[in-house]
């Protein structure tokens, strides 16, 4: 399998997300590369995939959030589309309602994390709802907040409902939350392909003037274990972490038993379940300000004690 790219489009319900996933696909298409779509419907009934051409592989996923419901059917669908299409991208439409961390935990499955490239989270900002967030809940605004904060591309939309003095305002608005993130004023999500392809060259430049620690969005680290770990040491290990690690998954061997556990970590509550076949020693990490290299090199110097 080759390395496919992995976009996931957000944004608030009728800001545009499908609007922009049209848009692209006629630029993949012109580019002649080949793409399938991930669309995720509240409610189960499609209305979005009649908008897609029939030559974009599609798969839908029904009844639920990616978040909530229906991750390892995410999951496995996701392998599907991998597996089946000799892929350039991937692009997965989010519900409305989504929050960023859970989309990207669900889509970073220790069984294939390697053969996918994450090149981030675009999302489409609905300029007139963010100008009259204050008659939200306070729920539905801090959700925009998050989609916004974690966002690596925003897409002002409907720009064409603001004046430009308003517009102005509002970008300001969004960059505080967001400074890092690429901010674009949009009429009908109008973006080119070759700035979302950038978007990550853009950040690393950025990265480098500024102090790694600073850095806003959404990591997710991936590691191969070569061998075993000691349990204590490991739980010493994630003791040890910061708050800001959100998620971890995937596939570890212990020192003391035979076969994988299944390992699953959320907001600093870890959990085991024994696996009865070996399976590939992926562990996936998901966070803010994540240090990939030293956490690298500690998973590889536990590997190393545990050897000993
Ligand atoms: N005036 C205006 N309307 C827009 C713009 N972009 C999208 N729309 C319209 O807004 C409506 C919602 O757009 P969609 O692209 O379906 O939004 P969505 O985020 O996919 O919506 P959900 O799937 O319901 O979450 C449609 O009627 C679009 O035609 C824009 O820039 N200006």
């Amino acid at each position: 399998m080759k390395t496919t790219e992995v976009y996931i489009l957000g944004g608030f319900l009728g800001s545009g997300k499908t609007t922009l996933l049209r848009n692209i696909l006629k630029q993949e298409s012109e580019a002649g590369r080949k793409v399938a779509v991930l669309l995720n419907e509240l409610g189960s009934v499609s209305v979005d995939s009649g908008l897609i051409g029939d030559d974009v592989p599609l798969k839908e996923l029904f009844d639920g959030c990616i978040c909530c419901t229906i991750q390892d059917k995410l999951e496995v669908q996701l392998h599907e589309l991998l597996t089946e299409n000799d892929l350039e991208a991937v692009y997965i439409e989010t519900t409305g309602a989504a929050h960023p961390v859970e989309v990207l935990d669900g889509i970073m499955s220790p069984l294939f994390a390697k053969n996918l490239e994450y090149k981030g989270i675009i999302t489409v900002v609905d300029l007139l709802r963010w100008r009259d967030r204050d008659e939200l809940s306070p729920q539905l605004r801090q959700l925009l907040a998050e989609q916004i904060h974690h966002a690596d591309f925003i897409l002002l939309n409907k720009a064409d409902l603001v004046s430009e003095m308003e517009a102005s305002q509002l970008i300001y608005s969004i960059q505080g939350l967001n400074p890092e993130a690429v901010c674009l004023l949009t009429e009908y999500a109008a973006v080119s392909l070759i700035s979302l392809q950038q978007m990550q060259r853009k950040q690393h430049k950025v990265h480098q003037k500024l102090d790694v620690q600073s850095h806003l969005h959404l990591t997710a680290v991936v590691h191969t274990f070569e061998g075993a770990v000691a349990q204590t040491d490991f739980e010493d290990w994630l003791r040890a972490l910061p708050e800001t690690v959100y998620r971890m998954k995937g596939y570890i061997s212990f020192t003391h038993s035979q076969y994988p556990h299944l390992f699953q970590y959320s907001y600093g509550m870890p959990m085991y379940m024994n696996e009865m076949i070996k399976m590939p020693l992926n562990i996936v990490i998901i966070g803010e300000k994540l240090d990939k290299e030293m956490m690298i090199s500690q998973l590889k110097a536990l590997e190393a004690t545990a050897a000993h």
